[in-house]
């Protein structure tokens, strides 16, 4: 997709837009009824039409999806469960010199506290599978702007389903696609779209997967989309499907009035690496690292990379990656894990179960969920390896 300021932007002259076809369905319907590469506009999870926020405070995200993945979302044990909210506010929203607005901590929060759990309010394809008669004559550029142009007409769709409060919160949003030719749905869209990549169905090869981001969705939300970006993020969210919401949490502690941060791009890029992928969302990152590329880039690749080949590797490796302020790296729950590992391989069920206990309490990372069943030392006595450790005698 094309960003910053392209030249004759918008709809080439003469294109005849593509007709938009709608039909009611039956939302109880079986996937089987609906065509191949037909999309749906759902509500998520599903409200009555006088539904309001205030009588549904947990609110609903407008979604564009495919047949398959609205049956994975039905399918989810516990689907819609209600959210599990912190246990009390923990952040305001003002503005920051040079970014727009941004969130601050108004209270010290201490490392994996839930600060926020969200319901989108919109949910859509990551990659935009729209067919157009597209002609030979076509350049490319006129090509992408066609597709730019026919993905904000379904968008539009989208839009006129949000409730007018949402609306209003949606175009309250940053947009730093005005002048490439998406359209203002899509552009605010492109600037505060969070990944979501849960809603694979085997619908895809891998490798559309990997190259086109096809099967992957992109969602907008009300707060967690005005967390503006840090290369030394403080916080990191995640997609849980049984609530539909987004939750942040805490990568490390936070002091009062200290900014809240994510990253938008990949952590272990080297400077120049990360500030060309920021380019689309139109600003030059200054944080501490990117002010320092010649000995931030040498830390981060090596306290990152670095391989663990036995336990004082491991804590070697996790302590690196404190000092660099990383902790919201998945490297560093991988080396807990490995560093629990290898504490079991000692005979140590004390230890084990304490960077179990630190790893379960990353209630984001993948690897959390698994490493709750191993929080005591008795409790590490079930632990596969342990039990595999023991009949070796
Ligand atoms: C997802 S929005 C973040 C919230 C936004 N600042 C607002 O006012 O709603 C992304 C936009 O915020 C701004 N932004 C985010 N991180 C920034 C940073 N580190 N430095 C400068 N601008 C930043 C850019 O304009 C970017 O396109």
């Amino acid at each position: 997709m094309s960003y910053g300021v392209v030249e004759n932007a918008g709809r080439p002259d003469g294109y005849k837009t593509r007709e938009i076809v709608h039909r009611e369905v039956d939302p109880l319907a079986p996937p089987e009824i609906f065509e191949e590469d037909m999309t749906m506009y759902t509500t998520q999870p599903s409200v009555t039409m006088d539904a309001s926020p205030v009588k549904f405070p947990d609110g609903w995200t407008e979604c564009l999806l495919y047949p398959d993945v609205k049956a994975l979302i039905l399918a989810t044990p516990g689907f819609p469960s209600a959210l599990t909210r912190p246990s009390s506010c923990k952040y305001r929203l003002s503005p920051t010199p040079g970014k727009g607005h941004g969130l601050f901590s108004i209270s010290p929060i201490r490392a994996n506290d839930l600060i926020i759990s969200e319901r989108p309010l919109t949910l859509v394809p990551a990659w935009q599978g729209i067919s157009i008669r597209l002609l030979r004559e076509m350049t490319m550029q006129e090509k992408i702007q066609i597709q730019a142009y026919e993905w904000e007409q379904q968008l539009k769709v989208l839009f006129d389903r949000l409730h007018p409060d949402y609306q209003a919160a949606f175009v309250k949003l940053a947009n730093s696609h005005q002048h490439d030719g998406s359209g203002p749905i899509a552009g605010i869209m492109r600037t505060n779209g969070l990944g979501v990549s849960c809603l694979q169905t085997g619908r895809y090869t891998a490798e559309e997967q990997q190259k086109h981001r096809k099967g992957y969705y992109t969602a907008v939300c009300k707060e967690i989309s005005r967390l503006n970006h840090s290369c030394c993020l403080n916080t990191t969210w995640f997609f849980d499907l049984s609530t539909f919401s987004f939750q942040l949490f805490a990568t490390r502690d936070i002091a009062k009035d200290e900014e809240l941060t994510i990253s938008y791009i990949n952590l272990r890029a080297p400077a120049k690496d990360r500030q060309l992928a920021l380019e689309p969302y139109g600003f030059q990152c200054a944080c501490s690292a990117c002010l320092a590329p010649s000995s931030s880039d040498i830390q981060r690749a090596s306290c990152l990379s670095m391989p663990v080949a036995n336990m004082d590797d491991g804590l070697i490796k996790l302590a690196l990656i404190e000092e660099a302020g990383l902790q919201g790296a998945n490297a560093y729950s991988q080396t807990l894990k490995v560093v629990m590992e290898f504490c079991i391989g000692a005979g140590d069920a004390e230890s084990a179960s304490m960077y179990a206990k630190k790893l379960a309490n990353r209630r984001w990372s993948a690897a959390a969920n698994e490493a709750r069943s191993y929080t005591t030392p008795l409790a590490i006595h079930s632990h596969p390896l342990w039990i595999e450790r023991t009949q070796r005698g």
